[in-house]
């Protein structure tokens, strides 16, 4: 696919730093399966739109000093989910800011509520082999520490497909692109979106 906006490198990465900022600065959201490449292409896009990155998983090991598996080890799914939830809270009514959320952000209401009423949603979409292939060795991710990790992520598309595109002001499909494609072709979707202030 072909789309007008600053070049990019492969790693996705500006060739030519020029920023270009959004026309309001409501937070960007990004959601979508573990592998969509949420922290990814969100901190290329935070980059060249001149915009803060925050990523929500980040945030919450930087402040629990651990990684998320070992919050998931010790207080299971549940307390991950009451912390991600606290944390969402704060960090959603941050102006000016790019933030990727965590593949579950969007199962607990308050928190599709909190994304639909603070900001400019994206759900970056990707089919259940792709996301496979991006995050099968990935260690930090303990929903997938099962034996069967490819129907695991089956499962959790069918169950939250209905709930990312609840939360989406845009869908994008990311198909096979590279991740500087697909922050190329977002950049003038963006550009173009109304947002209620
Ligand atoms: N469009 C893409 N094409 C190829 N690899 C990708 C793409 N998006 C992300 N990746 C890779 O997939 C892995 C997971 O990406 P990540 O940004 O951590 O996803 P998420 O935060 O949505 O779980 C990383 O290794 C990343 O480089
Ligand atoms: O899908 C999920 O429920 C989760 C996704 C992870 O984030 P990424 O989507 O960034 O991998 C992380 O929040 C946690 O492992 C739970
Ligand atoms: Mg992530």
């Amino acid at each position: 696919m072909d789309c007008s906006g600053p070049e990019l490198n492969d790693a996705g990465g500006p060739e030519d730093p020029a920023v270009t900022p959004l026309p309001y600065d409501q937070p960007l959201f990004l959601v979508g399966m573990m592998g969509a490449g949420k922290t990814t292409i969100g901190r290329s896009l935070a980059r060249i739109l001149n915009r803060e990155f925050v990523d929500l998983d980040h945030e919450l090991e930087a402040r629990c000093g651990v990684r998320v598996s070992l919050i998931f080890d010790i207080e299971g799914e549940e307390g991950f989910r009451k912390r991600e939830t606290t944390l969402l809270d704060e960090c959603s009514r941050r102006r000016g800011i790019v933030l990727a959320t965590g593949g579950g952000a969007i199962l607990a209401p308050e928190n599709r509520r909190y994304l639909k009423e603070r900001g400019v949603v994206v759900y970056l979409r990707a089919s259940a082999d792709e996301l496979f292939r991006r995050v099968a060795r990935d260690r930090n991710r303990p929903l997938l520490q099962t034996a069967d990790p490819k129907s695991r992520i089956h499962a959790l598309l069918a169950e939250r497909e209905p709930l990312y595109k609840e939360v989406a002001s845009l869908t994008f499909d990311t198909g096979s692109m590279a991740v500087a494609q697909v922050v190329r072709c977002l950049i003038p979707l963006l550009q173009r979106h109304e947002v209620n202030s």
